[in-house]
């Protein structure tokens, strides 16, 4: 079986170093004509998916705006976690899951079994209960194939206060966390199935992201602030890594589909170019 890191790397390769996010706020919902109910989520999912499931390597649907509906705004997240697979996207769930191991444990069912209804490629994951209470997680990646990013140094800005307070150790929290997930990606080839997530906002990190050998995701471009250019300020060395992030900068196009794919293509060129111009 594949590993995921296996199916990232080639799909970034084939389709170009992307992510967009769904994220369906109701301002957009208002912005796309649509009303803010269960129907106005479907349509907006639906031509998402429909204009960049076979385009873009790494869809992220964010699992919030699908919640806000309850149990039929789940079952729509549900359908287009299908619908992006069947034209061939990698389904990354931004969920930001963590707990206690024996719950991190149905996490992983939830998400990374084949034969869960909410079944994706990868998810996000929050470390604050500790790396290791993620591990369920990570056994099951390894398993299905599955990947997992953890939150490194995230984009906003309340995120440093947290991820740069320095451990016992004398390690930032963030660094302890990167060390962490290092470790678990050593020896794949040509990428670990353990991500990390870095906001492409935060400027120079000051941490040392070069042993990852993991994908690293980069959210807060466009709506947030940062650039294609500013990537490698934040990565340094490490852009080869780099899945850069767009959510409302691309969703902002629609709804027509055809104004969505200039807008993903667009976004896909810019970083292309600055990833290619560091190697
Ligand atoms: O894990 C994430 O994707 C994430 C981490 C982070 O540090 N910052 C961040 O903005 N995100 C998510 O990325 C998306 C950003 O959306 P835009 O600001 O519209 O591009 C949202 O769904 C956020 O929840």
């Amino acid at each position: 079986m594949e590993t995921f890191g296996t199916r990232l790397h080639r799909a970034m390769a084939e389709r170009g170093p992307l992510c967009v996010g769904i994220d369906p706020h109701p301002g957009l919902l208002a912005r796309w004509g649509l009303p803010d109910d269960v129907d106005g989520l479907e349509r907006f999912a639906r031509t998402v998916a429909e204009a960049l499931g076979d385009r873009v390597a790494v869809i992220k649907p964010q699992s919030a705006f699908f919640e806000r509906f309850g149990s039929r705004g789940v079952g729509i997240l549900e359908s287009t976690i299908r619908q992006l697979r069947e034209a061939g996207a990698l389904v990354l769930l931004d969920v930001k899951r963590g707990d206690i191991g024996s719950t991190v444990a149905a996490y992983a069912s939830a998400y990374l079994d084949p034969s869960s209804p909410l079944y994706v490629d990868a998810l996000t994951a929050s470390p604050y209960l500790g790396v290791g209470s993620l591990a369920p997680m990570f056994e099951a990646a390894t398993t299905h194939g599955g990947g997992v990013f953890v939150l490194a140094l995230t984009s906003n800005p309340e995120g440093a206060q947290v991820q740069r307070a320095v451990t016992s150790g004398g390690r930032t929290v963030a660094q302890l966390v990167i060390d962490e997930i290092s470790q678990l990606n050593r020896g794949a080839d040509p990428l670990g199935s353990i991500g990390l997530v870095v906001g492409a906002t935060i400027g120079d990190t000051g941490h040392d992201l070069s042993s990852v050998n993991g994908p690293l995701l980069a959210p807060g471009l466009g709506a947030q602030g940062a650039t294609a250019a500013d990537l490698p300020t934040v990565f340094g060395p490490n852009l080869s890594a780099v899945l850069p992030s767009y959510s409302r900068e691309v969703l902002n196009a629609g709804p027509d589909p055809t104004a969505l794919r200039a807008a993903a293509d667009r976004a896909a060129a810019d970083c292309r170019q600055i990833l290619a111009s560091a190697n």
